[in-house]
């Protein structure tokens, strides 16, 4: 493994343009001084505008740094993205903090409506609309009746967050869309990133922004129904025992429905980063550096980890500096949602595997990150066993031996299956934690632009 000090280019602590201007002044003060005409000439401001000059023609033809998002789905890439772009460009980051509103809505709408649904649907099949009811649960009905709006709130954000709206005029397919998807973690729309538009496209559509001030109001009427309804005692439990467990973002969403009901409601860092919209196909994303080394341009791709989808990956692999491969450890004792015989464990390091073997991506650095080590830690603390999935697993059952496990085995694959020797950096993360990520992504920063640097230097 090659270590950051082993590198050329080694950062000096000077910025690019300190360096630059320094040279400026050197080759300005070999220049024989002839005395200017002006009385009022000042060779530092000259020095300025050549600079100048020259930063806005560099910055018209600067390359991009390029990085691939890998991993299976729901490890944690989009959150690993945002992480970035809130530590790097904050503005950028904050001026869609009104799309993730609608976003972050979506989220609750969708569990209080899946728990209504999952209470009001007996364990075995069809029976009359009288025996709907879990008996456990007396207050279930009359808060299904209260909570009906919610279904219109669930189709409106799913409507105003696509971009296609003529698609999404057919009120059909978007109802057909909602109860098409399987899980309740699989909030998705079409259209990519550009929903992230929305803010602005509110701003000049009203029908849009009526609609959205519309389920802002219904969800705060909502409000002490959703409060009633989750803290009705034992239904997590009860979701638990009927193998619907509500997903950890959700979770989070219905905890704070006091605030995030509210029609003032703005989102939290903290929100956005919980928020979970599952990523369709491949996303391009720029970022233009907004502290630091302000002006760099950064671009991310970052794909959908859906088995179906693997496929569609290796026409981004010729084109990239680096590799952010992104795995959870705490979904071993999980199934793919659309596989129910592939085990999530077993799928990531396969994954893992096919992707260090790959010989497109042969001279690529890597960067793998160990996620979720906080839903790690809970599941383990629960009582849940890893050695129960995982077989040569045979140490104690906390996460400090199983994180030792999980590194050991992902590390020893990219020895065996690289093709060549290559970097790699391995990171335990918790990608909802701000500032331990803002600590890893800044030595991630400095890897991949040194590993730019590098393939520059190829060329
Ligand atoms: N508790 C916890 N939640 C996390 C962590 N990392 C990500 N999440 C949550 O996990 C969910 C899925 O994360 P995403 O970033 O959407 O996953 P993804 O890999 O982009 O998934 P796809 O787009 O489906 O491929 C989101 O609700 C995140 O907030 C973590 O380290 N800890
Ligand atoms: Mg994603």
């Amino acid at each position: 493994m090659v270590k950051l000090n082993d590198w050329p280019h080694l950062p000096t602590g000077e910025t690019e343009e300190q360096r630059a201007r320094a040279k400026k002044i050197r080759c300005v003060a070999d220049i024989p001084i002839v005395p200017s005409p002006c009385s009022h000439h000042n060779p530092s401001d000259e020095i300025d505008e050549v600079l100048q000059r020259e930063r806005k023609a560099k910055e018209k033809k600067r390359p991009a740094r390029k990085v691939l998002l890998l991993g299976p789905s729901q490890s944690g890439k989009s959150t690993w993205l945002k992480n970035f772009q809130l530590l790097y460009a904050p503005k950028a980051f904050h001026a869609e903090i009104g799309a993730w509103r609608a976003v972050i809505h979506l989220n609750l709408t969708r569990a209080v409506n899946f728990i209504v649904d999952e209470l009001g649907t007996p364990s075995t099949s069809v029976v009359s609309p009288t025996q709907r009811l879990q008996p456990e649960f007396p207050n279930v009905e009359r808060l299904r009746i209260r909570l009906a709006p919610l279904r219109q709130v669930e189709i409106s954000l799913s409507k105003c967050l696509s971009v296609d709206r003529k698609a999404m005029r057919r009120p059909m397919s978007v109802v057909e869309e909602l109860s098409k998807s399987e899980s309740i973690n699989h909030i998705s729309i079409r259209g990519g990133a550009v929903w992230k538009g929305l803010t602005k496209k509110a701003s000049f559509n009203s029908t849009i922004s009526g609609e959205l001030q519309q389920t802002r109001s219904l969800l705060e009427a909502c409000r002490d129904d959703i409060i009633i309804l989750w803290s009705e005692p034992g239904l997590r439990e009860h979701l638990i025992e009927r193998g619907t467990p509500l997903p950890d973002s959700s979770v989070f969403f219905l905890d704070h429905a006091e605030r995030i009901a509210r029609k003032d409601y703005v989102p939290t860092d903290d929100d956005v980063l919980r928020a979970r919209l599952e990523t369709i196909g491949v996303e391009e994303h720029h970022i233009t550096m907004e502290v630091g080394d302000a002006k760099q341009d950064w671009i991310f791709y970052d794909v959908e980890g859906s088995r179906g989808q693997r496929a569609t990956w290796a026409s981004y692999f010729d084109d990239v500096h680096a590799i952010v491969f992104i795995v959870s450890m705490s979904d071993f004792d999980q199934s793919d949602p659309h596989e129910p015989q592939v085990n999530r464990f077993v799928d990531s390091i396969t994954l893992w595997r096919s992707v260090c073997q790959n010989k497109l991506i042969s001279n690529i650095p890597m960067l793998l990150f160990l996620n979720k080590v906080d839903l790690l830690h809970t599941k383990l603390e629960n009582g849940t066993y890893f050695a129960d999935y995982v077989q040569d697993f045979s140490q104690a059952n906390d996460a400090k031996s199983v994180t030792r496990y999980f590194k050991k085995l992902f590390m020893a694959t990219h020895e065996k299956y690289s093709r060549k020797e290559r970097s790699l950096h391995v990171h335990i993360t918790c990608a909802i934690d701000t500032k331990s990520m803002s600590l890893v992504l800044k030595q991630v920063k400095d890897v991949i632009t040194l590993a730019k640097l590098k393939n520059i230097d190829m060329l």
